[in-house]
């Protein structure tokens, strides 16, 4: 075992494994197969030395090839973000989409691949801070553009609903700020994090778009929201957290029991959709309103259904 665990050493592996690793070097006998002789670490200081040279040696060089994973990670998600905006703003310069969709498909779209871009980041524990990084730099964009310290008709047209800067440090700004949480906070050890992100994304995202153009049946108790929309938000945000929680779980991020995932989701759907749907008068944003409350709910029903 330590020796296949030595020669395991000389190819990339997590952090974890190096760690753990370096635990078992340090405080066992070194096994080896029969033609390789066997040292008693008690009685050779000199191999217990080399051993911890390896062993931090190793360890170093695997956290820094996590550390350039992450990094590159960044910058691709961090290119994808930028490309994902861009393409939107050239797509309603030409007149091609609407303002109102444009907006609605970015904010569909950068949450979920955000979302789904989080196994591409190394399993280092400060991964979820390279990752971070992200929506970060996005909220600086928003803060910079939306105070009207440098312009960016591309961003502003692609993301607002009437072109106005000062419009960036609403939705958009409480959006990036719940990715950065979720991402800190939850990452990929919890579906909490994963299904607020797909209501937040999902839902709220195909509410609008539906509820634009098919909702003339307006809800009894607010007039500016519709059946439609509604409707079309819990299906949509149970389906996209069920999906986002399949792939997680198929990359062994955390293994769930499935007949209590799907009740705790729909609850989860139900909830946030009738969250969304009340009449705020503006005194809370959906875009925060509708990941808290899907946070509360999947985090008191995970905890009685457990993950592991
Ligand atoms: C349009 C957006 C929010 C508006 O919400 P609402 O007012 O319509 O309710 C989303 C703003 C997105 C932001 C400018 C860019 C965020 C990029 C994201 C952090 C990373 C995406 C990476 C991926 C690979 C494309
Ligand atoms: N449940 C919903 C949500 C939105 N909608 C429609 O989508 C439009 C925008 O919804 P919204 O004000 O929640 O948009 P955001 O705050 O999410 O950007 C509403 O004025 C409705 O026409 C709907 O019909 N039913």
């Amino acid at each position: 075992m330590a020796y296949s665990t030595i020669v395991r050493l000389g190819s990339p592996v997590s952090a974890a494994t190096l760690s753990t690793t370096r635990i078992y070097l340090l405080h066992c006998h070194v096994t080896s197969p029969p033609n390789i002789p066997r040292y008693n670490t008690r009685q050779s200081p000199v191999l217990r030395r080399n051993l911890r040279a390896r062993a931090s040696l190793l360890s170093a060089v695997g956290d820094g090839s996590a550390m350039l994973q992450d990094a590159g990670a960044t910058v691709l998600v961090m290119g994808g973000a930028y490309a994902l905006v861009s393409t939107f703003d050239n797509l309603t310069r030409r007149n091609l989409i609407e303002q109102s969709l444009s907006r609605k498909l970015v904010h569909i779209l950068s949450g979920l691949l955000f979302l789904a871009a989080w196994p591409i980041f190394s399993t280092s524990t400060g991964a979820r801070y390279f990752a971070s990084l992200v929506p970060l730099i996005n909220c600086l964009r928003l803060l910079i553009h939306g105070l009207s310290l440098a312009t960016d008709e591309g961003l502003v047209k692609s993301v607002t609903r009437e072109g106005k800067p000062d419009e960036l440090l609403r939705g958009p700004l409480y959006y990036v700020l719940v990715l950065i949480l979720c991402a800190i906070v939850f990452w990929r050890d919890s579906p909490i994090g994963v299904i607020s992100l797909a209501m937040m994304c999902g839902g709220d995202g195909i509410a609008d778009i539906v509820g634009r153009r098919f909702g003339s049946q307006k809800l009894p108790y607010n007039q500016q929201k519709s059946w439609a929309g509604s409707v079309s938000m819990f299906l949509f945000g149970f389906l996209v957290s069920v999906g986002m929680l399949y792939y997680f779980s198929i990359l062994g991020y955390f293994k769930l029991y499935w007949v209590q995932t799907i009740e705790t989701v729909a609850l989860v759907s139900f909830v946030a959709t009738v969250v969304e749907s009340l009449p705020t008068g503006g005194l809370m944003d959906d875009n925060i309103s509708v990941p808290l409350a899907s946070m509360v709910i999947a985090f008191f029903s995970f905890g009685h259904i457990g993950i592991s």
